[in-house]
């Protein structure tokens, strides 16, 4: 906590105000995060950032925008500036920044791959286009920089991931939205919630405000995003044992109840996933329901139901939900072998083998809720 401490004074002289009633402190868990000293009421500002304290595209050295590639992303940029500051001299910024350590235990991109395998597949599958950018920018940075090792790398890049913030000025609209980002000191301590403090963004910089009342000793939490929890795992480290926005993905179970020819039919119409389900968003179904129903009628009449506006017809729909109750139940078979293999699993951090767990576990939940539904569903009708 001291290089935290040591932190806050120096964003102090660059006018980065934490509010009177506010603290960062330890939260066992979750690292540091910031927490009510007295009571809040709603609508108080816990933290303000000036433009001028932040990094992004505008503080980046020309000499090194200029060695490296038009194409790199602004992620990739950030994080080449970062890994050159030299580990030796540390600023009191940086020193307040996480290790390669501090990511490696629940980081899955720092996993063995025996525990990679035994992720969910919307882990598996985000954590697959992370490799390709983060490789496709240490490429390129390898190249620009020899003086900066991967592991360096690595740990700038996750800096980057796991602590931007929105930002968006004329020169950053080159990049894709996801990727107009800045860092700002001492807000980077937010935890996250399914629901939180709101950030907002003017031109002068940035201001947390309470969303709600808060007693003493709370956490105060801000919201990254509605992100489901294995998008959390992947990118964040974590998951949520309560989280509105969670989903998970039932891809494997539908594509190997299709043969060859009914996913190139769902493919020449643009149906062939992503194949998530949400507990309560009864919408997020219909994307499995297009494509199990291909296995309850032939492909002509697939077709003409294609154009259907509406609901299915009931008739149909009780044989969709029987399928994907039986899909479903796969699922819960393949999650209970996964529990099993990582029980047994010889290698892998206790904490890593846990969160694993955790999440096949709370997908059980899930579907079984789904499960419960369904059923209800075709004796009501
Ligand atoms: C923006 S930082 C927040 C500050 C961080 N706790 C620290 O010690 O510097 C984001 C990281 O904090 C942790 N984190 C954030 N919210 C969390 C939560 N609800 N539960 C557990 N860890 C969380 C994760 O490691 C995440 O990658």
């Amino acid at each position: 906590m001291e290089q935290v401490q040591a932190l806050l004074q120096w964003a102090e002289g660059k006018q980065v105000m934490l509010g009177k009633n506010v603290n960062l402190i330890h939260v066992s868990g979750r690292g540091v995060g910031v927490i009510a000293k007295r009571r809040l009421k709603k609508g108080q500002t816990i933290l303000s950032v000036p433009i001028e304290a932040i990094r992004s595209l505008h503080t980046v050295p020309r000499q090194v925008v200029q060695s490296l590639p038009d194409d790199i992303s602004l992620h990739g940029l950030l994080a080449a500036d970062l890994a050159l500051e030299r580990p030796e001299a540390p600023t009191i910024w940086r020193s307040a920044l996480p290790t390669l350590q501090d990511f490696e235990a629940t980081t899955p991109f720092m996993w063995h791959e025996n525990l990679q395998v035994l992720l969910p597949k919307a882990s598996e599958n985000l954590l697959r286009k992370q490799q390709f950018r983060f490789f496709r920018e240490w490429d390129f940075v390898s190249k620009a920089f020899p003086s900066i090792q991967q592991e360096e790398y690595l740990c700038a890049w996750f800096i980057i991931n796991t602590r931007t913030f929105y930002y968006e000025t004329p020169e950053m609209k080159k990049y894709l939205p996801d990727d107009r980002m800045a860092l700002l000191p001492v807000a980077d301590f937010f935890n996250h919630a399914d629901q939180g403090c709101k950030v907002s963004f003017s031109p002068e910089g940035y201001t947390i405000l309470s969303d709600r009342a808060y007693n003493t000793g709370e956490e105060i939490y801000i919201s990254y995003g509605d992100h489901s929890n294995d998008l959390l795992l992947t990118e964040y480290g974590f998951i949520l044992s309560e989280n509105r926005w969670d989903t998970f993905s039932v891809e494997d179970v539908v594509l190997s109840n299709l043969s060859e020819l009914q996913k190139a039919e769902l493919q020449k119409h643009e149906c062939l996933g992503p194949f998530t389900l949400s507990v309560d968003d009864t919408e997020s179904w219909r994307g499995t329901q297009v494509a199990l129903s291909l296995k309850c009628r032939p492909q002509q009449e697939w077709e003409k139901l294609m154009h259907l506006e509406g609901d299915y017809p009931l008739s149909l729909l009780k044989e969709i939900d029987t399928v994907m109750i039986q899909v479903l139940n796969e699922l819960m078979e393949t999650a209970k072998h996964r529990l099993r293999e990582i029980n047994n699993l010889q290698i892998g951090q206790e904490i890593q083998k846990n969160i694993l767990s955790q999440r096949w576990n709370q997908i059980c939940r899930m579907a079984t809720q789904i499960i419960e539904r369904l059923k209800a569903r075709l004796t009501d009708n």
